[in-house]
């Protein structure tokens, strides 16, 4: 059974969401997962007034632990159009794992949140898949298995790089059901890609 850890950074809650839905994904196809996030590095009190979603129960993670999944998945709110500092900081605390090889021939994934539609959700991707890369991980996006990333009825996040959600200038929309779909879609096709390379 594959072991996938769901990685994730969110302020106000659109990517913890998507985080449970990327997961629902993977579970359903038989992998063991866990859903932790990375520490919060703005001061309590600027993110009280800021209005962040502080009663997240995902645990958070230890860098160390990376090494004890088969596949891992990353997702962050976009900052500027790249990944968050949050995510960068514990990212960039993975030298040692990254100098051991510790993560080679894993699979890494990727998902995301914006404010706007082309606020920088397929830059921000590949914020974090370029890391995935330089960790030596096997890189699964999106495919268009998930047909509804190409719809044009409704505006929709998604996108062959990885399950995107669009939160709004005031933060207030939440992830709709196509694109909640397509993370569980990609949970489970890392979950079955995970499954076929475990050595
Ligand atoms: C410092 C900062 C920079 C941001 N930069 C962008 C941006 O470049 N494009 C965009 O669409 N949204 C931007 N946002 C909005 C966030 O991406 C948005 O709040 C986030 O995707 C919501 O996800 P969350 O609820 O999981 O935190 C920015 C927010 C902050 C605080």
């Amino acid at each position: 059974m594959a072991k996938i850890l769901v990685l994730y950074y969110s302020a106000y809650g659109h990517i913890e969401t998507m985080a449970q839905a990327i997961a629902e994904g993977a579970r359903g196809a038989g992998a063991q997962v866990d859903i932790k996030r990375v520490p919060e590095l703005v001061p309590e009190e600027v993110a009280r007034r800021s209005h962040y979603k502080l009663d997240q129960a995902a645990p958070i993670a230890k860098v160390e632990e990376l090494a004890d999944y088969d596949a891992i998945v990353i997702g962050t709110g976009t900052r500027f159009g790249r990944m968050s500092s949050q995510m960068a900081n514990f990212l960039d605390q993975a030298g040692g794992l990254w100098a051991r090889g510790a993560l080679h021939g894993k699979v890494g994934s990727a998902f995301v949140s914006t404010a706007t539609q082309h606020g920088g959700q397929e830059t921000t991707l590949f914020s974090i898949i370029t890391n995935l890369l330089h960790f030596g991980m096997v890189v699964v996006g999106l495919d268009y298995g998930h047909a509804g990333q190409m719809r044009l009825d409704e505006v929709t996040g998604g996108s062959p790089y990885g399950s995107t959600t669009i939160a709004g200038g005031d933060g207030s929309r939440q992830p709709s059901e196509n694109e909640l779909e397509g993370a569980r879609y990609q949970g489970r096709v890392v979950a079955e890609t995970a499954q076929r390379l475990i050595r």
